[in-house]
């Protein structure tokens, strides 16, 4: 079986996985509580959909964060300054609403011995952000499992996102830009550091 993921990351599992064909009763009991009937033809197919939609959007739960961070390298220059990643595009669903959030990360680390492959930690973001999430949670679950996966002198990140359920109803607010900051280790202590790390991502 493959590993959980970070266990302070997951909060309580379900008991008991429900079925395809449950989920999709659920979709369709969402729809005639809504007002339309879940029988006619535009609708039929509709919870089929909605279930595989849900697969997508909550694949992170059965991906492994650290598991992507287990290939490290070393590199042969000795590089050992800020590693940084702009404009990694996220998108996560809200734990309150289920409504979609979506938006941009900045993301560096301090490497201590060793690097990661670039790729990995967008896979990172994308493993976290495809759960049920505030933008809080995402943010510092990513700091983690980047700082514990590379045993990383230290980790930044800021993101920026659009929340849809502050859009779309409730306040009604579409342009609001929610920003969220994690500094770790030596971006903690070192206030120059934090500083370098913030001009780098306006530049
Ligand atoms: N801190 C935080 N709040 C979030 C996030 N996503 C959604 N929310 C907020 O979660 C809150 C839930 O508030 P409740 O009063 O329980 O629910 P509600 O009546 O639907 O709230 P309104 O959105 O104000 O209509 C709202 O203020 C949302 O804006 C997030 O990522 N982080
Ligand atoms: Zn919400």
């Amino acid at each position: 079986m493959k590993k959980l993921p970070l266990s302070t990351h997951v909060t309580a599992l379900s008991p008991r996985r429900p079925s395809r064909a449950e989920a999709e009763e659920a979709v369709r009991t969402l729809i005639a509580w809504s007002g339309d009937n879940p029988a006619r033809p535009g609708l039929e197919k509709t919870p089929e959909r909605v279930a595989d939609a849900f697969g997508e959007y909550f694949r992170g739960y059965k991906e492994d964060a650290l598991a992507e961070l287990a290939a490290t390298f070393e590199e042969p220059s000795g590089y050992n300054d800020m590693v940084l990643l702009k404009d990694i595009a996220f998108e996560s669903h809200c734990e309150h609403h289920i409504a979609p959030f979506f938006g941009t990360a900045h993301i560096a680390y301090l490497p201590s011995e060793r690097i990661v492959g670039l790729s990995k930690i967008a896979r990172v973001v994308d493993i976290f952000a495809r759960r049920l999430q505030t933008q809080e949670g995402l943010t510092d679950q990513i700091a983690s499992a980047l700082e514990e996966g590379l045993r990383a002198r230290g980790v930044a990140i800021i993101m920026s996102a659009r929340h849809h359920c502050m859009a779309a109803r409730g306040v009604h607010q579409r342009g609001v830009a929610t920003v969220t900051f994690r500094f770790l280790g030596e971006f903690e202590r070192d206030s120059a550091l934090r500083d370098r790390f913030m001009a780098a991502v306006r530049d």
